[in-house]
């Protein structure tokens, strides 16, 4: 009988840091909160419980295409990514994956999301999911990115569009409610990254990436984060304007509009060192409160 393949023990040891590697450049945290964003904008389509088929193809062909544009992004940004405190410690910086393994997963993930959509759930999620794809790993990453400081805010369409994915898997057809949950996503991506732009300004002042901060300056990145919050404030009211949502929500949004607008008015008039990535963290609970909120009182109001 063949004596059974031994694996050296440094491969074995290895191999769960290798698929914690390809783990990490999916950039999970951020997937799943968009994936939250997806799941409420399913819910929200409908006035009862959504068709378990797109509830579960919907958020793993979504999931797994948002994974691989993360995982382009680390393949376009691997240079750069080497050279910034915050990025150097990433997989294919530290040559923990190689260029041609990274490609082949982001290639094979964003295949098999793709497929998924396109045969359990339907067509025009699947290629809106695949331009989402394309808006952040080739517009945003390759070209914007590079060539704007207002980069983030045009490429932030495509992290905005998640909820539409979401309410598209499961009617197949466009909602302008569904485009209201987009806007507040766009209204709330410059605050969100803007915050961490001005920590990491001389980060990307060495790498030559013209975010606001490098460009515009700090206080001007500060004036705008603020205005921008009371922007998002205001779409955030949408969704009431239009009778899509009931009290929870408008009572709920208020409340966290104004925390927002309040921490980006300290930023402004009274900054303290470590307020911008307070800034930057609130923007994250902000989102996920704002879209868990909107999801219980759908169901109270329906
Ligand atoms: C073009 C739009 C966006 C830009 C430029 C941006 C930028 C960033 C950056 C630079 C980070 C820090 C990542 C790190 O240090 O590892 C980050 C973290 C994060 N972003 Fe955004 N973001 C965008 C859109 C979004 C969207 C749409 C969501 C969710 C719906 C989101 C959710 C998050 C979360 C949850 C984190 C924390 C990740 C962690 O702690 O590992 N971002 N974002
Ligand atoms: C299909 C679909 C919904 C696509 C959305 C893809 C996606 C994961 C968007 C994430 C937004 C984000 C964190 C951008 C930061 O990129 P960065 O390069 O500025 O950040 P970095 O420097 O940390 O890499």
């Amino acid at each position: 009988m063949a004596k059974p393949l031994s694996i050296p023990s440094s491969d074995t040891q290895s191999q769960p840091l290798q698929w914690r590697a390809y783990y990490e450049m999916t950039k999970p945290k951020v997937v799943a909160l968009m994936l939250l964003t997806v799941l409420v904008g399913m819910c929200l389509a409908l006035p009862g419980a959504v068709p378990l088929q797109p509830l579960i193809f919907g958020l793993l062909g979504i999931g797994m295409m948002a994974g691989a544009a993360a995982a382009f992004n680390h393949l376009i940004d691997r240079r750069i990514d080497g050279l910034m405190a915050r990025t150097y410690n990433r997989p294919l910086p530290k040559g923990r994956v190689s260029i041609t393994k990274a490609l082949t997963f982001s290639i094979s993930l964003a295949v098999m999301g793709f497929v998924l959509l396109y045969t359990l759930v339907n067509e025009l999620t699947a290629w809106l999911t695949f331009a989402s794809l394309l808006g952040y790993a080739v517009v945003y990453t390759a070209y914007l990115k590079r060539a704007t400081p207002q980069n983030i805010v045009v490429g932030g369409l495509a992290g905005a569009m998640p909820p539409l994915l979401g309410w598209t898997s499961v009617t197949g057809e466009f909602h302008g409610n569904a485009l209201l949950l987009v806007i507040i996503i766009f209204a709330w991506t410059p605050p969100h990254f803007w915050a961490l732009a001005i920590h990491r300004k001389a980060e990307y002042a060495k790498v030559d990436i013209p975010m606001l901060p490098v460009t515009h300056g700090t206080e001007f990145t500060k004036t705008c984060i603020l205005l921008y919050t009371i922007l998002l404030a205001i779409a955030c009211l949408l969704p009431v304007l239009v009778g899509m949502c009931g009290p929870l929500y408008l009572v709920g949004s208020t409340l966290l509009s104004c925390g927002f607008i309040y921490k980006s008015w300290e930023l402004k008039f009274d900054d303290k060192p470590g307020l911008a990535m307070q800034v930057f963290r609130f923007s994250i609970y902000h989102l996920m409160l704002l879209f868990i909120v909107l999801l219980v009182d759908h169901y109270l109001w329906v």
